[in-house]
């Protein structure tokens, strides 16, 4: 495994009132990568991306070992953490993770003036330029309205903001565009991509059962399914060469609404473990 390795998430297992739902889980994410966490509904994945955030509900017991840079969190809430091992998180619901009560500007200098050390002045000039930098018009403006106030697309932009203005090393995105129309999840995604998984910029964890956003979006692809890892691979290697049934109806999917992939690998029978071979 890579030194630079940001998330590291080693025999996680979760237990939700006594049932285990998360099982034995291994993955990694290096500084610079971008990495979907894949799995049909109820796998598990938003229950995993809980664990890391230090998000957890009560009522689920986390056994085994969550490290954000080197540092074990498995057993600290996110309030708790050091700003070495803190994470951003972008949600799908975009409501809930903004104060309706509080201005969008006044959301948003806060990290700046925390995490920057910026007077509130400056913070606010920060945020504009933020604003500016993901493409959001009229950012003075913006930035004066209540979270009630804006499209949902914008929203979503304003949370990956406050993920950013935070300085993580790691965002963990949890299904970010799933109540997005089309065009905005295209612009939402092109901004995760533009914003993170470089040297100088955090790495993503991207949580989703969509294949192909997260084939816009990451080079690599670990997948679950009842809670347990069952394919981790690169995604060019994925969609060449599915494993996993679960994966395998991911890709035929794909490719039935994306006419014009890459071929399957050589010898590889695409009909099998599919539930609809016809
Ligand atoms: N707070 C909770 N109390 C009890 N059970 C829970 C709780 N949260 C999740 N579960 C259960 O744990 C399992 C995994 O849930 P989780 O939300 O992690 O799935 P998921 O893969 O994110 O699904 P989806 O793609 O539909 O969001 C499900 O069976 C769910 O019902």
């Amino acid at each position: 495994m890579a030194t630079n390795t940001v998330l590291k998430v080693d025999k996680l297992c979760l237990h939700v009132e006594g049932q285990p739902v998360v099982k034995d889980l291994c993955f990694h994410v290096a500084a610079g990568e971008r990495v979907c966490l894949l799995g049909p509904s109820g796998s598990g994945k938003s229950l995993t991306a809980g664990a890391i955030l230090g998000l957890s509900p009560q009522s689920v017991q986390i056994d085994g070992s969550v490290c954000i840079n080197g540092v074990e969190v498995a057993d600290i809430r996110a309030t708790r953490r050091s700003a070495q091992s803190r994470s951003g998180m972008v949600f799908q619901d975009t409501h809930s993770a903004l104060n309706p009560l509080v201005s969008v500007g006044a959301q948003l200098r806060e990290p700046f003036m925390r995490f920057h050390g910026l007077s509130r002045n400056a913070a606010m000039e920060a945020a504009v330029a933020m604003l500016a930098a993901m493409n959001i018009e009229r950012p003075h403006e913006i930035l004066q309205r209540s979270p009630a106030e804006l499209s949902g697309g914008q929203r979503q932009r304003i949370c990956m903001a406050l993920a950013l203005a935070c300085k993580p090393a790691l965002i963990v995105a949890d299904e970010p565009t799933t109540a997005l129309d089309v065009l905005t999840q295209q612009e939402v995604l092109k901004l995760l991509r533009e914003c993170t998984g470089t040297a100088d910029t955090p790495a993503l964890l991207f949580i989703s059962h969509d294949i192909g956003a997260a084939c816009r979006l990451c080079e690599r692809a670990v997948i679950i399914d009842e809670g347990r890892l069952v394919e981790s691979n690169t995604l060019t290697h994925i969609i060449a060469s599915p494993q996993h049934r679960f994966t395998r109806q991911l890709v035929h999917a794909l490719r039935e609404s994306a006419p014009g992939m890459p071929p399957y690998a050589p010898g590889f029978d695409a009909r099998e473990g599919l539930l609809c071979t016809a």
